[in-house]
């Protein structure tokens, strides 16, 4: 059960009207002894959902609605048996631990390989918010495809049917001679995007700690290491910037606004375009896996949710909204997770040997 006790905040919250039951701001004496005392008992905990309010969710009942993908294991296979597996990653948070920098979220050389094994059992994807070249160079497996930038830059297999003709669409070839199809709907948007970066960098350079990201069709501006005090002034600025261009959306992620064009395209259509481009559109026997931390990775869980198929596995260690159906509490457990999947289907297929 998940107990809303409070609604009516801004969206970021900190710079508005803040939480009913935050604490640093309960209406009265009751209202933070009982926050307080359920905190300590620890039966209850403090979380928000995806508009910023404050909602109070017991673990385990959390965890009922989205139970672990390890502990489920084998009733999950006893559905995939006889399917098409695709497997979709995010990268920051799924494969990586979230670190201060974020430039170091390398990925551990266990994690390559139980990815690269993966790889060679199924179709496997990473759809992240960085540049695709980016993820790519913390990932380094060839044998995996990639989408950046949120869904909006893809190197993905040569169309079939329907992104045949997609204007957003360009042939390239790899150092070993083997093509692909770059797709990158957001492509007019790119001019814009530097002057962003410019005026972010610019207006942003007096705040100790910003931390902007260049992510190609989409801009990450971090506040990890911004202190308290100043969250409010950076927000302030990165939505001035945003008001000088309205064709585009902030979105927020892990201490971090996320910045993209605001058209009809994020990691769920991406994970459709995939879909389509390995040759799975008609197949009624597909199931994707897809797994991320994020708020991105929604837009990806609820695709999966509305096809009636798949698994979408949240990765978190404590209760909050999600469209996942099941959960794992961190990188390490993904790592498992991936392992599992592979000695299960070497137990009932062949895996590639490369
Ligand atoms: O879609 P993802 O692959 O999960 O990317 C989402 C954002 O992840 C990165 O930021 C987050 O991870 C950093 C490293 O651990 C951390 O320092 C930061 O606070 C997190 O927000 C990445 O740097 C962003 O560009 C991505 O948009």
């Amino acid at each position: 059960m998940v107990l809303v006790l409070s609604s009516g905040r801004k969206k970021f919250g900190r710079c508005g009207l803040s939480n009913k039951f935050s604490t640093r701001t309960a209406q009265n004496k009751e209202e933070v002894s009982f926050q307080r005392v359920s905190l300590k008992m620890g039966l209850l905990q403090l979380t928000a959902n995806e508009n910023g309010n404050a909602i109070l969710v017991s673990q385990s009942s959390w965890l009922m609605k989205h139970p672990s993908a390890l502990d489920t294991f084998e009733q999950m296979m006893n559905i995939a048996r006889g399917r098409k597996i695709v497997v979709f990653l995010d990268y920051d948070g799924t494969l990586s631990n979230i670190v201060p920098n974020p430039d170091e979220a390398f990925m551990t050389n266990k994690m390559r390989i139980a990815v690269r094994e993966v790889a060679k059992c199924f179709p496997t994807a990473v759809i992240s918010g960085r540049s695709r070249n980016k993820v790519h160079g913390f990932v380094r497996l060839d044998n995996v495809y990639y989408a950046g930038s949120h869904g909006l830059d893809i190197a993905a297999p040569l169309p079939s049917s329907k992104y045949a003709d997609q204007k957003h669409q360009n042939r390239i070839a790899d150092e070993m001679g083997n093509e692909f199809a770059l797709f990158q709907p957001a492509q007019r948007y790119l001019p814009a995007i530097r002057k962003m970066l410019i005026a972010l960098n610019e207006k942003t350079k007096s705040i100790k700690g910003v931390v902007i990201e260049d992510n190609k069709f989409c801009i990450s501006v971090h506040y990890r290491n911004v202190l308290d005090e100043h969250f409010c002034t950076l927000e302030k600025l990165v939505k001035s910037v945003l008001q000088d261009n309205r064709d585009f959306r902030i979105s927020k992620g892990k201490k971090v606004f996320e910045i993209r064009p605001d058209i009809e395209w994020d990691k769920g259509h991406a994970l459709e375009y995939l879909l389509e481009t390995l040759g799975f559109s008609s197949s009624d026997d597909v199931l994707p896996i897809y797994i991320g931390d994020d708020r991105t990775d929604e837009d990806a869980f609820k695709v999966i949710r509305n096809r009636g198929e798949g698994f979408p596995i949240v990765v978190s260690s404590t209760p909050k909204d999600t469209m996942a159906l099941y959960s794992l509490r961190n990188p390490t457990e993904v790592n498992k997770f991936l392992s599992r999947l592979v000695t299960w289907r070497k137990k009932t297929s062949f895996c590639k040997l490369v």
